[in-house]
């Protein structure tokens, strides 16, 4: 993995702050430019809150700071579970950063693609156990976030789903996995084929969104939830998720330059880039009104 010059800053950032006495057990608080960090150190459990206004897309910042900090997370023995929320109570990510894909340098669109597989790779693949709190919209990247965490709370009044080909975009192939793995083929060749961006009842419907909790509840049913995974020794949980879901990991580890020059060749493509730059027009016009 190639961490960038700012990237490094971030990590400098990466405060540790002193122990923090909250109710009968220690909590220890840290944050980066774009993440609020909670470690409970008595249950193991972190809550990170994404907190990249106005919508938290990722970017190769972004997504460089959430790959640093999951390495750390991976490698802090008393760390067990991962609650993944936003501190936005409207947006839990707007997927992907536009911006990154529009007249794009190559070098850093090819960087910013293998970030995000990185990403991928760590949270779908964790050793943690990782619930998604999903307080907010969760379309495209937004929602493969989620789809990689092992159990996901939606809020009411929100929408999410991978909702690429509205866009004229193609969902690669392990954003389409991870909606299979997680709905079924059926359920996931329709709401990939249309785009589908459904309403949390919707995506509770078809599996995609285990529970539906009003917003003001989630974090604390995020937590019991937790306490249920975490009552499984860890390395029988661990070996068994890494057992179902190393063959769509291992796809992707095998065409990793591949699935780069695929994105790199279709985002630079004219009519891809022209159909970009509406949509961003939509996107700011709309933002105007
Ligand atoms: C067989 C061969 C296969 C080959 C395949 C190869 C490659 C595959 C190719 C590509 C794969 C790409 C996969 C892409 C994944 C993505 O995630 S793309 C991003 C998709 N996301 C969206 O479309 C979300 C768009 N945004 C919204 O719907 C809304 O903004 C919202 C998130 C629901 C929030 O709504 P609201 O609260 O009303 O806020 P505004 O709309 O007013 O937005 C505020 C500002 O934020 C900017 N913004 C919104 N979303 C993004 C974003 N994703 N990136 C960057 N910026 C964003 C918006 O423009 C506003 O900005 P200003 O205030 O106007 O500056």
């Amino acid at each position: 993995m190639i961490w960038g010059r700012r990237a490094l800053q971030h990590v400098k950032r990466f405060k540790r702050l002193p122990f923090q006495p909250e109710g009968l057990h220690r909590c220890m608080s840290a944050a980066t430019q774009n993440l609020v960090v909670e470690m409970d150190g008595k249950s193991g459990v972190a809550v990170v809150k994404l907190n990249k206004p106005p919508v938290n897309s990722f970017n190769l910042e972004f997504l460089t700071e959430i790959n640093i900090l999951m390495e750390k997370l991976e490698n802090d023995k008393s760390c067990r579970g991962l609650i993944l929320t936003s501190n936005n109570n409207k947006i839990f990510s707007g997927g992907l950063d536009i911006m990154e894909m529009y007249n794009p340098q190559p070098d850093r669109l090819a960087e910013f693609w293998r970030t995000l597989q990185g990403m991928w790779l760590s949270l779908y693949g964790s050793r943690l156990a990782t619930i998604a709190a999903i307080n907010g919209h969760s379309p495209a990247g937004g929602c493969l976030t989620a789809l990689s965490c092992d159990y996901r709370i939606m809020a009411p009044g929100f929408t999410i789903g991978l909702n690429e080909t509205q866009l004229g975009i193609i969902p690669p192939f392990w954003f389409v996995e991870s909606m299979i793995n997680v709905t079924g083929q059926r359920q996931a060749e329709v709401c990939c084929q249309k785009g589908l961006m459904m309403t949390t009842e919707q995506a509770h419907s078809i599996g995609l969104v285990d529970d539906v909790v009003p917003g003001e509840a989630i974090l604390e049913r995020a937590h019991n939830e937790m306490k249920n995974w975490l009552k499984v020794p860890d390395f029988a949980r661990q070996l068994t998720k890494r057992q179902i879901r190393k063959p769509t990991m291992d796809r992707l580890i095998a065409k990793r330059d591949e699935d780069i020059q695929n994105f790199v060749q279709f985002i630079t493509k004219d009519s891809v880039q022209k159909a970009m730059g509406v949509y961003i027009d939509q996107l700011k016009n709309k933002a105007k009104k």
